[in-house]
């Protein structure tokens, strides 16, 4: 169980992003945070993956602490944020996953095989000599979730990872997530597309920092009406 109490956090531009959130969520649990553009989304996932130390406030994960457990933290989450800066642009695909894997305390076999692994999972195999500043925004997305899946982790975080990848790479990524649901990991997304939302369990809906609402994606037909509502 992941549970999510009373975070705050107040950017140095005295930005409130986040005035007091609470959520719980349960292993094999699909939950996204939903809101407009600036909402704390992003900041609450950041948050969670202990990216960011908010200014008050718990997240538990097994009743463990994490903000005071960094290093269970680093290894029972890992987080796909598409932040550009943190690959090495004339690095190629593959040395990009082979670095982060070796950074994940992954060596010689163990290392070679979890990066070929994450390749064909993401369909990454025809570019992986491809240097990271050649790709397209949707090869760089897949990228970024290839590296996120180098761990095993217990809770996957995805933001916004489906924006600007095609079709094919979106049922990919559904299948991915789907497959780490049927093992029982806690995946937790910041997403605006309906489609995607209609797939998952849980919808949290921020608004300016709070949460408004709450949804069970499985018990409403008409999620996109109710959701419409938000934005
Ligand atoms: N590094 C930062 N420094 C200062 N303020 C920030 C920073 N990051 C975010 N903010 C502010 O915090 C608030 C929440 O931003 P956040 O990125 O968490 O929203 P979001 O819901 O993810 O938005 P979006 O849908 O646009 O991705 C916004 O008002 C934003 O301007």
């Amino acid at each position: 169980m992941l549970e999510i109490k009373e975070i705050r956090k107040r950017y140095k531009n005295k930005i409130e992003a986040l005035k007091g959130v609470s959520v719980k969520i349960g292993k094999g649990e699909t939950m996204s945070f939903f809101g407009e553009n600036g909402a704390g989304k992003t900041t609450l996932l950041k948050i969670i993956a202990t990216f960011l130390i908010p200014d008050s406030g718990k997240i538990l994960l097994n009743n463990v602490d994490l903000l005071k457990n960094q290093k269970y933290a680093k290894e029972k989450i890992t987080i796909s944020t598409g932040i550009e800066r943190s690959f090495y642009y004339r690095l190629t695909v593959k040395q990009n996953l082979e670095f982060f894997g070796m950074l994940n305390g992954l060596l010689g076999k163990a290392l070679k095989m979890t990066v070929e692994r994450v390749i064909e999972e993401t369909a990454l195999s025809e570019y992986t000599n491809i240097k990271y500043m050649e790709l397209s925004k949707g090869l760089k997305r897949r990228l970024d979730i290839a590296r996120a899946l180098l761990k095993e982790a217990e809770v996957y975080i995805f933001d916004e990872t489906t924006s600007g990848v095609d079709i094919k790479t979106q049922q990919k990524i559904y299948e991915l997530i789907e497959e780490l649901v049927q093992k029982k990991k806690i995946v937790l997304f910041a997403t605006h597309e309906i489609e995607e939302l209609k797939k998952i369990d849980k919808i949290v809906i921020l608004q300016k920092g709070r949460k408004i609402g709450e949804l069970n994606v499985r018990e409403h037909k008409e999620i996109e009406t109710i959701l419409l509502k938000y934005v």
